[in-house]
């Protein structure tokens, strides 16, 4: 059975007139993991600050783990990286998690197991300040981790890496979420909720536009189908399912069919037996790129 770990209900907060969020309604599911993406400014950090219970909503409701967000029940178990964590330069980064341990009741044993958790054991006695970017964000992960929470938090995790720091990231959260965690994370880079995320929230200027999974929001696929001349190639090809006719940039005619359930040697056999010359036949997938440009009109 599905369980819901996060919901929010026409959650909206505004600062002053203006709406930083604007009705968003979303829910993320036990196990998964769940993008929230939009570009710099759609309203993601403060929703995700609003189920930590760190902004108010001004409108609309959250239950984060079935309780109030910022409750004491939802905390313990919830694990975030929502700002950077206040790090003590000068100590080492497994003094630092201790530190943090200790604050919540837990022992050396949390803090270490964590830091073993985000590969940094190795380097866990080097001062926090001779860490690079990506080794701080993974302390800020391992932080997170202390108590074991079931559901992390993470708000851009990737962002300011370099590429292989946003690789190690990325094989992090996927394996917090194999190993049964819910991870909701924020990000601005579709190419990475792509890869990582089951479902995805869509948001712009404050309003969520679409949420499903990946593939449902691409869409299916579609065939392509260049040929000539093009009344008998339509006839043809309307066979299998509704057309669309376009042009690409160089005027030419393309005719598009929905990809799905179509036997592509059976269309290519049917527009030769037909007599039309067949130029080109391409299954193309929607980058999920291309439907959140049409979606945001932000490029
Ligand atoms: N405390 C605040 N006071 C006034 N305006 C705010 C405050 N916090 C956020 N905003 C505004 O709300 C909008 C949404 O901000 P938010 O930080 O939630 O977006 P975001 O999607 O996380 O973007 P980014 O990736 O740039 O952080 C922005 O226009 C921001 O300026």
């Amino acid at each position: 059975m599905t369980e819901t770990v996060v919901r929010t209900d026409d959650l909206t907060r505004r600062y002053g007139t203006r709406a930083a969020v604007d009705g968003v309604t979303i829910e993320v599911r036990r196990g998964e993991v769940y993008g929230f993406l939009g570009p710099n400014g759609a309203g993601k950090t403060t929703t995700l600050r609003m189920l930590l219970g760190l902004v108010r909503p001004t409108a609309g409701t959250a239950t984060v783990l079935g309780r109030a967000p910022g409750s004491a029940d939802a905390l313990r178990r919830v694990g975030a990286l929502v700002e950077g964590p206040g790090f003590h330069p000068y100590l080492s980064g497994r003094d630092n998690l201790r530190v943090l341990a200790r604050y919540r009741g837990l022992d050396d044993r949390a803090a270490d197991a964590a830091l073993d958790r985000v590969d940094l054991a190795d380097r866990g006695g080097d001062r926090f300040r001779a860490y690079s970017l990506g080794m701080k964000q993974r302390l800020g992960v391992a932080a997170a981790l202390l108590g074991d929470p079931d559901l992390l938090i993470l708000d851009e995790p990737t962002n300011g890496l370099d590429p292989a720091g946003m690789a190690a990231m990325r094989t992090l959260v996927v394996d917090l979420a194999a190993g049964g965690r819910t991870v909701l994370l924020s990000s601005h880079l579709l190419a990475e909720v792509q890869q990582i995320c089951h479902r995805v929230g869509v948001v712009a200027g404050g309003r969520l536009l679409h949420e499903g999974t990946v593939d449902e929001l691409r869409g299916g696929a579609v065939l392509e189908v260049r040929a000539t001349p093009l009344p008998a190639a339509l006839r043809v090809v309307s066979r299998f399912g509704d057309v669309v006719e376009a042009a690409d940039e160089h005027g030419r005619p393309v005719l598009t069919v929905p990809a799905d359930g179509v036997d592509v040697p059976e269309l290519a056999r049917h527009l030769v037996t037909d007599g039309v010359d067949l130029h080109a036949l391409v299954v193309r997938e929607r980058a999920l790129e291309d439907v959140f440009l049409a979606m945001t009109g932000v490029s």
